[in-house]
């Protein structure tokens, strides 16, 4: 039915403001099967969860496929994490989209200073808070949303500090209203996301075909996979995938069940990406060359 991404800086009141969403949308008839999704639910602790890029990747990682298992037409999946990284918001959004459901973003806009204060008061109090370095890394590398951008519209915008949160805020009861409104061809202003079969069909037509695209990408894997057998577990630095193509730098050993987690995740994003988005791969090469870049960025090298 409907993907929410709750956004905001650390300890701004995200929780908070997902609780009330709920209970605002169970009070609604006919009730909502409403899902949250949010770390505490995988016993992760925020301080390990971003310690350092690669547990934050995996965190992610979690977080994202569990919304990709959860997404249904009659579901609304509240993911009540930090979501700050607007690549990573890109891709919730285009995981909505390949369900064809309805997508928002409720903001809780509280400035830093502020934010600092209420994690302090989090260790006071005995809660679960940010060790202070880690707080400090979040708060900066934060990317907040803008309405412009496809995958942060519609954007709800709770103020926390200077209004509170209450199930009956503006920001939760618009987001309400747009999650259950019922839609007809009259019905303008909710918007359902549309896989984009036609523009992939287009865009893999002839030898760009879905099949060509999986072929490439399996043999970047099965590459990876020799010369990761090969190297019997140890240092094995960069995988060439032949001339004119870029090294896949593989710093750390990744095993199969992830690569091939990585691969589908790019034929995905790859289809779904619309037609502002990067051009799609022409050839086998192409495809060998955006899968290489996306393992690169991917695995962190
Ligand atoms: N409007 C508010 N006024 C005062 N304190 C608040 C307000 N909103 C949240 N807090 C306090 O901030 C702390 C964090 O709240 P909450 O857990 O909802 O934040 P969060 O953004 O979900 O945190 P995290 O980043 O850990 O997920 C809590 O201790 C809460 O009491």
């Amino acid at each position: 039915m409907a993907l929410v991404v709750i956004c905001g800086q650390p300890s701004s009141g995200k929780s908070i403001a997902t609780t009330c969403l709920a209970e605002a949308l169970n009070a609604t008839e006919p009730k909502p099967s409403v899902r949250i999704i949010n770390e505490t639910a995988f016993h992760l602790n925020r301080n390990q969860s971003y310690a350092d890029m690669t547990a934050e990747k995996n965190l992610r990682g979690v977080l994202r496929s569990e919304v990709d298992r959860s997404l249904s037409k009659d579901d609304i999946v509240i993911v009540d994490s930090l979501n700050s990284i607007k690549g990573y918001r890109y891709e919730l959004w285009c995981l909505a989209r390949a369900a064809g459901i309805r997508y928002c973003v409720l903001f809780c806009d509280v400035d830093e200073d502020c934010c600092r204060k209420w994690n302090e008061e989090r260790w006071e109090k005995e809660e679960p808070a940010y060790d202070d370095n880690i707080f400090e890394d979040l708060v900066r590398r934060f990317e907040k949303p803008d309405r412009r951008n496809r995958w942060d519209s519609p954007l709800f915008e709770l103020w926390p500090a200077r209004e509170g949160i209450e199930k009956s805020s503006a920001a939760i009861l618009e987001a309400v209203s747009y999650l259950t409104k019922k839609v007809d061809s009259k019905t303008r202003d909710v918007k359902i996301l549309q896989p984009t079969i036609a523009t992939q069909n287009a865009r893999f037509s002839g030898a760009n075909s879905l099949y060509e695209m999986d072929k490439a990408t399996q043999e970047v894997i099965n590459v990876i996979v020799e010369a990761q057998s090969k190297a019997l577990g140890g240092p094995l630095g960069s995988v060439s995938l032949g001339p004119e193509l870029p090294a896949v730098n593989m710093s750390t050993y990744v095993g199969l069940p992830e690569l091939r987690r990585l691969r589908r995740t790019f034929i995905k994003l790859t289809g779904q990406s619309s037609l502002s988005g990067p051009p799609p791969p022409s050839d086998a090469d192409s495809a060998k060359r955006m899968f290489a870049d996306y393992l690169n960025r991917e695995l962190g090298t």
